[in-house]
């Protein structure tokens, strides 16, 4: 078994290097943390990067978990190999481009692109958001799922991961007690399907709401509060259609003896407890 200890960074291609700057940090809130040739790093915590936008075809998104010991990546290479998912080891420059000291690269079985890290960065310095959005990190992702019981058995069965709750036939998998670190979503491409970060207060949640709205970003759903984990939300759109996510308060399951997933309508109501209706295409199915 794969043991994920924590979600460390994504990746993403994008053909607008300094638009998707200008977004991710006057829009989004996050802090340039380096720029390299044809890449830009940005904090959102205590970590060296969290994202990282490089030159290339906006498709290519990749998301890493960490692990807590080297052997770690060879056990789960061969775990991977054994189930028929080819493993590429990263070189030693690839490595250095993530900050991390090794990882592993591999497909999930929708086909989106996974690493796993051991030794990512940490930061000497304390991350301020050129823009205060009252970001305090980044959490979780959505991963599309092209056949989510499939998917669900493999992050449950070949890693750490555990279902917390399931909306409809999709479920929102935790890694440690934060309720979900990853949310699978019903897709027919692969892709992540959206980017979380908490913010300190429902209050961040509302004054992003109005400040994106004033320059006209794209909202996608909410200001509203998920039955699931509980937190207040708020979904927009980035970049090259990518979604991202503020969320405040979100549960954590402290003493999984006494936690059963519990099942939620595909249905808004089951996304959310306001009323709020989101507008993405494959709620609307
Ligand atoms: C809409 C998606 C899949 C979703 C659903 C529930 C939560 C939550 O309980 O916090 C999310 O964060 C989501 O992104
Ligand atoms: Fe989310």
């Amino acid at each position: 078994m794969i043991k994920l200890a924590d979600v460390s960074y994504v990746r993403l291609g994008t053909r607008d290097l300094e638009g998707a700057t200008h977004f991710a940090t006057e829009y989004l809130g996050l802090d340039v943390a380096e720029r390299a040739k044809g890449s830009v790093y940005f904090k959102s915590d205590a970590r060296e990067h969290t994202l990282c936008y490089f030159e290339g075809d906006p498709g290519d998104q990749v998301v890493c978990f960490e692990v807590e010991e080297q052997s770690h990546l060879d056990e789960a290479a061969t775990q991977l190999e054994s189930l028929g998912h080819p493993v590429r080891r990263g070189t030693a420059s690839e490595a250095a481009l993530r900050k991390v000291h090794d990882f592993i690269a591999f497909r999930d079985p929708t086909g989106n692109p996974i690493e796993l890290a051991w030794r990512p960065a940490y930061s000497g310095r304390r991350y301020h958001g050129a823009r205060d959005a009252g970001i305090t990190g980044f959490s979780h992702v959505g991963l599309c799922s092209s056949d989510l019981a499939r998917d669900e058995a493999f992050w449950t069965k070949v890693t750490n991961a555990q279902v917390s709750d399931r909306i409809g036939d999709a479920p929102l998998l935790r890694i440690d007690e934060v309720h979900h670190t990853i949310a699978l979503f019903p897709s027919p491409k692969a892709g992540i399907q959206h980017i979380n970060h908490q913010v300190e207060t429902g209050d961040d949640i509302m004054r992003s709401h109005q400040f994106l709205k004033d320059r006209q970003v794209r909202m996608v759903f909410g200001p509203g509060r998920h039955p699931t984990s509980s937190a207040k939300f708020l979904y927009f759109e980035g970049p090259e259609g990518m979604v991202f996510e503020y969320s405040s308060g979100v549960r954590e399951i402290a003493d999984e003896l006494l936690w059963r997933e519990r099942q939620f309508m595909f249905e808004p109501k089951g996304f959310c407890k306001w009323g709020a209706k989101p507008n993405i295409t494959e709620f609307n199915k």
